[in-house]
């Protein structure tokens, strides 16, 4: 592919951005909102009906898919998105955060990570060079630097230590990637919610100098209100004119709050992982599927929602399908949530095209009722 990958934006509203990521595989307009493919498949639905839902990149992961079934087997069947039917631009994470949170028997060092894996026990070891060659074997279009994202509650001087480690293995993931044109690799900022932290990361990074720039080390149980404190200052340590990539948010108002503050792509397991457990985001709020009280009602979930979930089927199917334990209440709920979530992103860019941000705000909020709808 000789295309290089290119980030051109087309429009800002105080702070917040809206433009397009143009790839080889595509363009992702933004700010985009990308669906979690973790082992290959975001759960539940068809390719097709991601794309249905107004997806246009979507993620899968260097943990997940070295255990099973591994990147070297996925690459020998034609790379990923062969291996899952998805054509358009996929994003992955490079594993480190995984590791964290899933691997047992870990054990960190300067070179990388050693663990064992949580499928079956066998012995595996992540580095920086190792996470690029498993990115670049699984064909994915843009590549994330090797970090650690320090676990909570940790001390300044832990997640400084953490942050420099970080730092260093972005220079080696840098170094192992080399130049793939209509490939991009994207740095990911650590530091905590300390600024001077975060700014020594921003400057590491730039130095080093990135396709994109993620603000890693967030979503990890700090709270929304410590979150929006770095999101006050951070993307502005990073160039203007690369994407910035806020990772593992979130919810509906951390995604507003997260785009007001000048962040361009996000992700998130929610609207899958609450699809499967019976919890429904619209614009009014949640609605908890289970509850009873929709047992009779034979209205949809949102009048207002276009989805398949929403144009056919009435609350009270949708709760017995739930208690019945059908499969087909997973595949409902998490279109509606992934319909719900790309709604909200297209109406977030236009807003900031439209210059009319703040607006389409008040509005969000106004209408998020507390509580169950
Ligand atoms: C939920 N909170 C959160 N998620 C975070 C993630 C994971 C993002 C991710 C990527 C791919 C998938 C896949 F399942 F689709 F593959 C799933 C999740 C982080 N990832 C890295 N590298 N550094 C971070 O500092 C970091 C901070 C994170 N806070
Ligand atoms: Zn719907």
């Amino acid at each position: 592919m000789s295309q290089r990958i290119t980030f051109t934006l087309a429009a800002t509203d105080g702070r917040a951005r809206t433009g397009t990521i143009s790839t080889p595989r595509g363009e992702i307009r933004t700010p985009a909102f990308m669906p979690v493919g973790t082992a290959g498949t975001v759960k539940a639905m068809l390719p097709e009906s991601v794309r249905a839902t107004g997806a246009d990149i979507l993620l899968g992961n260097t943990y997940h898919l070295m255990l099973r079934p591994t990147a070297e087997r996925i690459a020998r069947l034609g790379g990923l998105h062969r291996f899952m039917n998805w054509e358009r631009p996929i994003l992955t994470d490079s594993g480190g955060f995984q590791v964290m949170s899933l691997a047992s028997l870990r054990k960190m060092s300067e070179e990388g990570v050693t663990f064992s894996s949580h499928i079956d026990g066998s012995k595996h070891k992540l580095t920086p060079e190792r996470s690029m060659e498993i990115q670049r074997l699984l064909g994915s279009d843009i590549v994330m630097a090797f970090d650690e994202c320090p676990a909570l509650p940790a001390t300044e001087a832990e997640v400084a230590a953490s942050m420099r480690l970080s730092m260093r293995w972005a220079q080696r993931s840098r170094d192992a990637f080399g130049d793939r044109p209509g490939h991009a690799l994207f740095g990911i900022m650590q530091g905590g919610v300390t600024k001077d932290l975060r700014a020594e990361s921003a400057e590491a990074l730039n130095a080093i100098g990135f396709d994109g720039y993620a603000v890693g080390g967030l979503a990890v149980g700090e709270g929304q209100e410590a979150m929006f404190g770095v999101l006050d200052y951070a993307p502005g340590f990073l160039p203007e004119d690369r994407p910035r990539y806020l990772m593992g948010v979130g919810k509906p108002d951390d995604i507003v709050g997260a785009v007001e503050r000048g962040i361009d792509m996000m992700d998130c397991v929610l609207p899958s992982r609450s699809g499967r457990t019976g919890q429904a985001w619209t614009r009014r709020g949640q609605v908890n599927i289970k509850n009873a009280r929709h047992m009779d009602d034979p209205r949809p979930l949102d009048e207002h929602c276009s989805c398949p979930a929403c144009r056919s089927y009435s609350r009270a199917y949708l709760h017995h399908v739930f208690r019945a334990g059908e499969m087909i209440s997973g595949m409902l709920l998490t279109w509606h949530n992934l319909h719900y979530f790309q709604e909200l992103m297209q109406g977030l860019r236009e807003a900031i095209a439209a210059g009319r941000l703040a607006e389409f705000v008040r509005d969000f909020h106004a209408l998020r009722a507390e509580g169950d709808i």
